[in-house]
């Protein structure tokens, strides 16, 4: 299965990853709402329960084990893994539905889901959020109060693997330390405007077209 318009070069895709609680949400929420017309979020489906506030096909599309392997048989995402014991995936539909809109599709995905997005070549931006420290993802995690004491433990567990693949050559574009969320944002939004504008002058696409 093709990702989306690889070849035309409208799919630019851009995806943040990191640890759970390094802050992807918070800066793909000022994106949100600093560029509403101009930047569309993939909605991930997820066999994890929602969070208080949390809605279903806004945050997530929250469906059932038996649903998720259903879609996985035919072949419906582009990348999905299982991370914390639940599954995550990004579905062609979901990407697609940004792009037709003519807006630039930004994906919050796992470490392992960012390698199937390489391995498929697809014209990405992989830009991983990191914690200032594991100490500090910790506190972070624990004040979000969003998970169980096992769940945040196998959390933490699990950053320390995901910290390690900063030290992959080719794997992400560009490494943001969320110290302060300002200035993190800012690093994001300037890299991305950045990359826009170096897509723009190489090829005219629909995607390059969107200026931050
Ligand atoms: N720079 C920051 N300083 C202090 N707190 C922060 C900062 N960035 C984010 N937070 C807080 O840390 C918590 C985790 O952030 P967030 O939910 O955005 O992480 P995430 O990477 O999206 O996690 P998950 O993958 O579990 O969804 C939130 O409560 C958020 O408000």
């Amino acid at each position: 299965m093709n990702p989306p318009k690889q070849d035309n070069g409208k799919s630019v895709l851009v995806v943040f990853t990191g640890p759970s609680g390094a802050g992807k949400s918070s800066i793909i929420e000022k994106l949100k709402q600093d560029y509403p017309d101009r930047i569309g979020f993939s909605v991930s489906h997820t066999t994890r329960s929602p969070r208080p506030g949390e809605q279903n096909g806004v945050e997530y599309h929250f469906v059932s084990e038996e649903k998720f392997k259903d879609m996985i048989e035919k072949n419906e995402f582009i990348e999905y893994a299982n991370v914390h014991g639940r599954y995550y995936g990004t579905s062609l539909q979901a990407i697609d539905s940004v792009l037709n809109r003519g807006q630039l599709c930004v994906l919050d995905v796992d470490v392992q889901g960012c390698r199937s997005i390489r391995q498929r070549n697809m014209n990405a931006v992989i830009i991983f959020i990191s914690p200032p420290s594991l100490s500090e993802l910790e506190s972070r995690l624990r004040c979000r109060k969003t998970e169980s004491e096992a769940d945040l433990r196998k959390r933490l567990e699990d950053a320390q693997g995901e910290m390690k693949t900063c030290e992959e050559s080719n794997l992400y574009d560009l490494i943001i330390v969320n110290d302060v969320l300002d200035r993190a944002y800012n690093e994001a939004r300037t890299f991305i405007a950045e990359y826009l504008s170096e897509e723009r002058s190489k090829t005219k696409t629909l995607a390059s077209d969107i200026k931050l």
